[in-house]
């Protein structure tokens, strides 16, 4: 296995290693996990997480004009740009001929992409790429799945089981807020769902006549307030943080010594608001922003084909 660690690859290694490696088709796998939100991406090199990256939703009308070759050409693109613009390499350099698409994919090394979604229409768009590959719930080396449990909250709980330790109890703050635990035989225990901390604030803004559209506020907010702004900010806040409270601290009287981790893109919030309130909760829990990947890597070690 190669001991090279996020921290250390610079853009030079990466220009090195790519060259070295383009012929290598096992080797170089782009991870797409599609949230409610936003797209998260992982570059992988062997079993070497790289680099992640977030990019917005792809528009589902847009793509739906293009045509197939079009389209093929357009998600080469998307996938394969922020990679090439961070290590400033072309990695279809020797593919420049501007013929057809899918020609061009065919006789280049392109970057296989694995995807773990939970947006069934950005799946489809994706299955224009010429070698893409989906993650389901029966691939993973887990028990007690239930068949409508979302990929992202699987995948994030094998990797961090599988990265710190079992039992686990992840806390996902995406656009829903999830827990998802499992037990030492990587048997789920199960979980909750709850709109994430931007979803509260965006449906009270949108559904109601009388509220704004407020964001999240950088600090704890105070609790008793006497403006409207403050008074959602006030219970968004404590209400979450009560919430994800209470559920780890029973999860600790089930497994008092299970690891617990925090992911998704409102975590850091999440702890700090936690770190003000409970924090004694909070010094258990480990923030683990690439946990997902984590997933993927597990995935990709099983050996599995891509
Ligand atoms: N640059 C950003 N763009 C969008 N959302 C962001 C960004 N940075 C932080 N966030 C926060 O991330 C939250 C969404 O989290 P995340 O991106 O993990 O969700 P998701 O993975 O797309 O959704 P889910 O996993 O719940 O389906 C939003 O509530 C928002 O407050
Ligand atoms: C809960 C979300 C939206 C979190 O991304 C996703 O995991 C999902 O759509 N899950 C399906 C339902 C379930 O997990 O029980
Ligand atoms: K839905």
């Amino acid at each position: 296995m190669e001991n090279r660690s996020v921290e250390n690859f610079t853009p030079e290694t990466a220009t090195t290693n790519f060259k070295s490696r383009l012929n290598s088709k096992t080797e170089l796998k782009i991870a797409l996990a599609i949230g409610n939100s936003r797209l998260h991406w992982g570059l992988f090199l062997g079993p070497t997480l790289q680099e992640t990256w977030d990019t917005q939703h792809l528009s589902v009308d847009a793509v739906s004009q293009l045509s197939e070759d079009e389209k093929t050409e357009f998600l080469v693109q998307s996938a394969i740009a922020p990679i090439e613009q961070k290590y400033a390499q072309k990695l279809l350099s020797l593919c420049t001929n501007p013929e057809l698409a899918s020609r061009r994919a065919q006789q280049c090394v392109l970057p296989p992409l694995i995807l773990a979604s939970v947006v069934p229409e950005q799946t489809a768009l994706w299955q224009s790429y010429p070698h893409v590959h989906t993650i389901t719930l029966d691939q993973l080396p887990m028990e007690g799945l239930y068949p409508t449990l979302g990929i992202d909250r699987a995948l994030t709980l094998l990797g961090v089981g599988i990265q710190l330790g079992w039992p686990t109890l992840v806390i996902d703050a995406g656009t829903a807020l999830t827990f998802t635990g499992a037990d030492v035989n990587r048997r789920l225990v199960g979980g909750a769902i709850l709109p994430g901390l931007g979803l509260q604030l965006s449906s009270l803004g949108e559904k109601t006549a009388g509220l704004p559209l407020v964001t999240l506020p950088y600090n704890l907010p105070q609790r008793w307030v006497a403006d409207t702004e403050t008074a959602i900010k006030s219970g968004v806040v404590y209400g979450v943080v009560s919430a994800v409270n209470d559920f780890i601290q029973d999860w600790l009287r089930l497994f008092p010594n299970s690891k617990i981790a925090v992911t998704g893109g409102d975590r850091t919030l999440l702890l700090k608001y936690l770190a003000s309130t409970f924090p004694d909760t909070v010094a258990a829990v480990i923030e683990t922003p690439e946990a997902i990947f984590w997933g993927f890597r597990n995935v990709f070690q099983e050996g599995i084909e891509f």
